[in-house]
């Protein structure tokens, strides 16, 4: 069993994946909504080698059978990902499995796939996309942390820095972030400042063997350019411009 690091960060790409790992990110999930599938990959795969050389656990949302493929160690599922995937498949290939839960119902959905981790959310309004559940309230983490005992429990949804000591005190063993960091006007230095405030909580969670810390290195696939000329998996330099997934 391995420790889940307290603060979880969540990017949109390799990109994001290589400029702030490497600060000491010990926890990243890579979240990429629509991208094709030869992209995904290149994504993947660059996200894993980076993580693997700052010995940091990566979590790939939603694409399991990729993540499978690509030597993955940890995949994050919401409900519906859930209903559809193959779970015993997952496990199986030997990866750590993380479900999104919102109501009671879906806590027990979660519960029932045995998962190394069970997220909450959304503990405050986001900014990043359009939910259908009001926010959950910090009092509702100490709800979950009860059910949950002691499978680590992550708070994601507005939380910032300044909200960590509500997060931690009501129970949740890890913190997930996007926009804190990502629309930060330095996000670099707020990673530094993510790192610094949950180092007092390191050590509470705990779940799974990270194989992707260990593993070989995976030769990179750097397409030259995706086919109708949109972004390029192995773009480089400039950070992606944040990407409004709202409306
Ligand atoms: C740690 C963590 N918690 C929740 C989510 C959200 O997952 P999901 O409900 O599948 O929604 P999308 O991420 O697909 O928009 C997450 N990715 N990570
Ligand atoms: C991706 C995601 N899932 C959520 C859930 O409640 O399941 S909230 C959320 C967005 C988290 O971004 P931020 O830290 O910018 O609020």
């Amino acid at each position: 069993m391995t420790r889940l690091d307290p603060f979880y960060l969540i990017v949109d790409s390799a990109d994001w994946i290589d400029r702030l790992v490497p600060i000491g990110v010990n926890l990243v999930q890579l979240r990429v909504k629509d991208t094709p599938e030869y992209e995904l990959r290149c994504e993947i795969r660059r996200a894993r080698e980076t993580c693997r050389r700052n010995g940091c656990r990566l979590v790939v949302n939603d694409y399991w059978r990729l993540a499978i493929e690509e030597g993955c160690d940890f995949v994050h599922l919401g409900q519906e990902d859930l209903v559809e995937a193959d779970v015993p498949a997952i496990r199986r290939a030997g990866l750590s499995l993380g479900v999104s839960t919102h109501d009671e119902s879906e806590l027990e959905a979660a519960l029932a796939a045995k998962p190394d981790y069970v997220a909450l959310g959304p503990v405050w309004p986001t900014i990043l996309k359009q939910m259908k559940w009001a926010p959950q309230t910090p009092a509702r983490i100490a709800t979950w942390k009860r059910a949950v005992g002691d499978l680590p429990l992550v708070a994601i949804g507005g939380v910032t820095v300044e909200r960590l000591p509500e997060v931690f005190a009501n129970g949740a063993d890890i913190a997930a972030v996007v926009t804190d960091i990502t629309r930060n006007a330095d996000p670099e230095a707020r990673t530094r400042e993510w790192i610094a405030a949950t180092r007092g909580y390191v050590g509470t969670a705990t779940r799974g063997t990270p194989a992707s810390i260990v593993g070989a290195a995976t030769p990179l696939c750097l397409p030259a350019s995706p086919p109708q000329g949109g972004r390029s998996a192995a773009s480089a330099g400039a950070p992606p411009a944040p990407t409004n997934e709202r409306g």
